[in-house]
C-alpha cells in the first residue's frame, strides 16, 4: 500500500482528527489519528494489516514466534497482523504505570515482533521492547501502521512503519497560540486508572 492510501483509510473512516490533543507522551498535537474509528470496521483494519504483514516478511529475516502489543491501541492491529502472519498475538498491558506481559507465558529467546497503531515518540514502543527483552525476548523489529515521527522516533529495535506521516507535536510551554486557545482533549489511554 502506498502512504496515500493508507492516510485515506484513516480519512475514510472519519480517524483524522483536528483540534488540540495531548498524547501519550505529553506533547500536545493539532492533529491526531483516532485509529479506532478505524480498528471499528473489520475490512479496514484487514487491509492495512494485510499490508504490515507483507511488508514485516520482506524487513524482517527469519522466523518470528509472537507478536507482542502494548494496549490498548496495539491489541486490534496485533492481533490482525498475526493472523496474517499466521502466527499467536500476546500483549502487554498497564500494571501500576508499567507494560507487563500478565496473562502470558514468553518462551526465552523467543522471537518477536512488536506491533504498534501509531509511534510519535517511541516511547510506548521501547517500554514494550523493554518489557520483553527483560524476559529474555529476542525483539527484531517494532513495527506501526503510522509513524508520525517521520523516521525520528528510536523504539530501541529497528523500525518499520507501513506509512510515515509527520504531524507537529509540541511541549507544553512552547504551544503555538492558536493551539492553547482551544480546549485540550487526552484521548489515549495513559495514565487513567
Ligand atoms: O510513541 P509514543 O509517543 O509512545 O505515542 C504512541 C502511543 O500512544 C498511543 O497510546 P496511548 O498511550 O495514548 O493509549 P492507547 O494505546 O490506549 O491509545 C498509541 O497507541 C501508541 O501506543
Ligand atoms: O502520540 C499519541 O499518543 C497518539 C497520536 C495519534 O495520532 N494517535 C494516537 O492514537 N496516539
Ligand atoms: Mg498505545
Amino acid at each position: 500500500m502506498t502512504r496515500d492510501e493508507v492516510l485515506q483509510v484513516f480519512r475514510d473512516a472519519g480517524a483524522m482528527l483536528e483540534g488540540h490533543f495531548i498524547l501519550s507522551s505529553g506533547l500536545h498535537s493539532p492533529v491526531f489519528l483516532q485509529k479506532a474509528r478505524v480498528f471499528m470496521y473489520p475490512e479496514k483494519t484487514e487491509i492495512l494489516c494485510r499490508a504490515l504483514a507483507a511488508k514485516i516478511r520482506e524487513s524482517v529475516p527469519g522466523p518470528i514466534d509472537y507478536v507482542v502489543s502494548p494496549a490498548l491501541g496495539g491489541l486490534i492491529p496485533g492481533y490482525e497482523t498475526a493472523r496474517h502472519l499466521a502466527i499467536p498475538a500476546m500483549w502487554v498491558e498497564r500494571e501500576g504505570g508499567e507494560f507487563r506481559l500478565r496473562r502470558f507465558e514468553m518462551p526465552k529467546g523467543a522471537r518477536v515482533v512488536i506491533v504498534e497503531d501509531i509511534v510519535t515518540t517511541g516511547l510506548s514502543s521501547r517500554e514494550t521492547v523493554d518489557a520483553l527483552r527483560a524476559l529474555g525476548a529476542d525483539v527484531l523489529a517494532v513495527t506501526c501502521l503510522i509513524d508520525r515521527s517521520g523516521g525520528e522516533a528510536d523504539p530501541g529495535a529497528p523500525l518499520v512503519a507501513l506509512a510515515e506521516y509527520k504531524v507537529p507535536a509540541y511541549p507544553e510551554d512552547a504551544l503555538p497560540p492558536e493551539l492553547a486557545a482551544l480546549p485540550a482533549m487526552k484521548p489515549g489511554s495513559r495514565g487513567l486508572t
